[in-house]
């Protein structure tokens, strides 16, 4: 163990509830709680007690008692932080945990930090890094599918497969290295052809989780789809009709919507950030063109554009039909890699004959896919749902591949791609022993960064202080 101090926090969230839990850890955690726990059943301390099993009794200071618990005890090593820990599940009113935390920092504890149990638990071997780090991503995950990698990661999916890797590849940066103590004699140790094999196998499976980040940064962030399109076309009462709540005002007054409005909607387990915007026309009113000027800024930021017309207004005007063909060619050349989803709004109010144009104009409209819709009584709208899924490539996480959603794992692997790159083309170009080791080594350090190998107080400090307190 390397801490000989004993840290205490609340486990469970700020505020009253029906029991929370005040977790301690540390080489003095059973001694402290034994000594202000009464048991009802027994008299038998708490120190005498076997790991894993829970205790009914009471927290005593002296004579006075503060509350009615359940102690659970975890003897080093087998607890979360491989420390001896002690949870106390008191009544959860704000004055009951208040007063049992002062006792025990009374008594010798220190406060935690934020993410120190977890801290603990890694430098104790309980966790790598990256397991870690999913502890995190697993609190904060709101929809099934952020869930799914955060317990993907913790379970060790990705450390694992990093790790062997890692091996793998250190087992050949020893035979080269080997090879340079007998220069002399020209032997070669390590088998070029393996090693060949063995470096193309490495740049596979990094490219793919490389790839992977784009999948799951935004999964973990929400994918954002910008709606956008002309003042009035109804962006606003489609983004309510999504969300199904009056999130945005709507009204018949061009110009409606001056700065952009967000919110979050999961379909299918997948998080989606809608993004309303102001209408894009020409305007001298400087608030709404400084809207007009964050539109383009959101589209720029989008995974997914949505563009919205009036389809009442379009298929009644010759000229309106051919600007809107024109209006859409506009998007698609400024953005030519965006997934871009068309869509003509208000049919409810269009008439057989209407329709028939609408569908001549949208023919027009070459390779982007439409959408017929009416945001004000919501026919379409699921329809709509689905062809954003669509847009997704959700391939990954249906076949439970790993999914990188950490943005230092990314800059990691993209360092050790680099490297490993090099040892190819060493290979290749018969590049001598000494130096290909060289970069064999680099490759090897960047992967250790991932699972935690190689760390610096630093990059531990940084990691552990986005945690909450009590994790
Ligand atoms: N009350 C409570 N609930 C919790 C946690 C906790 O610490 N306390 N956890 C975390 O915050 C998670 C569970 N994680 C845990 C992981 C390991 C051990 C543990 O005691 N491990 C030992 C013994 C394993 C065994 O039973 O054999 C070990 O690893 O050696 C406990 C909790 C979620 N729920
Ligand atoms: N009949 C019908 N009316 C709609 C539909 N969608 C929107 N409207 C009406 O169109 C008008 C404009 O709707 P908004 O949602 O405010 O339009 P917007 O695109 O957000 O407009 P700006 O914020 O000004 O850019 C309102 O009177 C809506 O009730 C629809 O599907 N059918
Ligand atoms: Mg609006």
């Amino acid at each position: 163990m390397i801490y000989n101090d004993t840290i205490v926090a609340l486990a469970t969230a700020s505020g009253a509830g029906a029991v929370a839990i005040i977790r301690l850890s540390g080489k003095d955690a059973i001694a402290l709680a034994s000594a202000n726990f009464k048991s009802v059943t027994n008299n038998k301390k708490l120190v005498n007690q076997k790991t894993h099993t829970i205790h009914l009794g009471h927290i005593v200071e002296g004579t006075r008692v503060i509350d009615q618990v359940l102690v659970s005890i975890f003897k080093n090593p087998n607890s979360y932080t491989g420390e001896d820990v002690v949870e106390v599940s008191c009544h959860g009113s704000v004055y009951i945990q208040q007063e049992i935390i002062q006792l025990f920092l009374r008594k010798g504890c220190r406060m935690a930090n934020p993410g120190e149990f977890t801290l603990r638990a890694f430098l104790n071997g309980k966790l790598d890094l990256s397991q870690a780090e999913a502890v995190a991503d697993l609190i904060a995950s709101d929809n099934e599918a952020s869930h799914q990698i955060a317990m993907q990661q913790m379970r060790g999916g990705f450390s694992s497969e990093i790790a062997k890797l890692r091996e793998e590849l250190l087992n050949f940066a020893s035979l080269i290295e080997l090879e340079l103590d007998f220069a002399e004699e020209d032997v070669e140790f390590a088998d070029r052809t393996q090693f060949k094999d063995l470096v193309e196998r490495i740049s596979f499976v990094l490219k793919r989780l490389i790839d992977s980040f784009a999948v799951g940064n935004v999964i973990k962030n929400g994918i954002p789809v910008a709606i956008v399109g002309e003042p009035n076309v109804g962006k606003s009462t489609l983004l309510n009709a999504l969300l199904n709540e009056e999130r945005a005002i709507v009204s018949d007054i061009a110009g409606t919507t001056r700065d952009t409005i967000e919110d979050e909607l999961v379909i299918n387990g997948i998080g989606f950030r809608f993004i309303d915007t102001a209408g894009i026309r020409d305007t001298k009113d400087v608030v709404e063109s400084i809207g007009i000027k964050k539109t383009f800024e959101k589209i720029e930021q989008a995974q997914v554009v949505v563009y919205l017309f009036d389809a009442d207004v379009i298929s009644s005007d010759d000229k309106k039909s051919e600007n809107i063909v024109v209006e859409i060619e506009k998007i698609k050349n400024k953005y030519p890699l965006k997934p871009l989803l068309i869509i003509a709004n208000k049919i409810d109010k269009l008439t057989e004959d209407k329709k028939q144009s609408l569908n001549s104009i949208l023919s027009k409209v070459e390779g982007s896919q439409y959408l017929s819709i009416s945001a004000k009584s919501g026919e379409g709208v699921e329809n709509l749902k689905t062809q954003l899924l669509n847009f997704v490539n959700t391939g990954a996480l249906k076949n439970n591949e790993t999914i990188v959603t950490n943005t230092r794992h990314y800059d990691s692997l993209l360092k050790a791609f680099e490297e490993i790159q090099k040892v190819k083309y060493g290979l290749e170009t018969g590049l001598s022993g000494d130096l290909m080791a060289i970069d064999i080594r680099q490759a090897l350090y960047h992967f250790g960064e991932i699972t935690g190998e190689i760390t610096s107080d630093d990059l531990l400090g940084n990691i552990f202080a986005n945690f909450c307190i009590g994790k």
